[in-house]
């Protein structure tokens, strides 16, 4: 385990596991309709990479990077888009790709924005859910684990850009993100 980890929450096979379920189920959910899936960069690219590897129907991939935290533990409640997708959305079923829900404003705010661009259906995959964290009212439709109100990182998730390459997710020791 990292030593800046207090505790490792969920291991690399238990994380695989749950993403086989999920793209079994999605493959299940949206046979006949070509979904396009849009991974929300940074956070989500390991669980986007894992996760279309288990979809057996045609779907399409785009991307889009959004920030909120920055160097700090706490949304700072603005969502910056910093890369838009690269084709519109218009009559569309689209696939949000999402490492965690934690206050709901980054999903809130892009689901609210691919409606406003006329997508057909806006659906929510979140590998980890922390409904404690909750400040708008936004339930994700697909979710791998809940996790309790602590900062997470690993598997994509980041503090202040690292741990990001960890396989594994634990919590992160509250000493290293009060030191900075
Ligand atoms: O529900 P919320 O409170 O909005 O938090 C969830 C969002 O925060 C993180 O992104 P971040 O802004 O840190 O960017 P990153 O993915 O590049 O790390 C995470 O990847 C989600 O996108
Ligand atoms: O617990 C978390 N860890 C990393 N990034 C996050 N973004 C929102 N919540 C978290
Ligand atoms: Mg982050």
């Amino acid at each position: 385990m990292h030593p800046d980890l207090e505790r490792v929450l969920f291991t690399e096979e238990q994380i695989l596991a749950r993403v086989r379920e999920l793209g079994a189920q999605l493959s299940r959910d949206f046979a006949g309709r070509n979904p396009l899936f849009v991974c929300i960069l940074k956070g989500a690219v390991l669980f986007m990479a894992d996760l279309v590897k288990r979809i057996d129907i045609p779907m399409e991939m785009d991307f889009m990077a959004t920030s909120s935290y920055g160097e700090s533990s706490k949304s700072s409640g603005v969502v910056r888009i910093l890369k838009d997708l690269d084709r519109g959305v218009e009559g569309r079923d689209v696939i949000l790709v999402e490492d965690i829900v934690d206050s709901g404003l980054t999903l809130a705010h892009l689901r609210d924005l691919l409606y406003h661009r006329r997508a057909q259906s806006v659906t929510i995959v979140a590998l980890f859910d922390k409904p404690e964290g909750r400040a708008v009212d936004i339930q994700p439709d697909y979710v791998g684990f809940q996790v309790p109100n602590e900062f997470i990182v690993g598997y994509g998730l980041d503090f202040a850009e690292r741990y990001r390459n960890l396989p594994y997710v634990g919590v992160l020791k509250r000493e290293v993100y009060a030191r900075s």
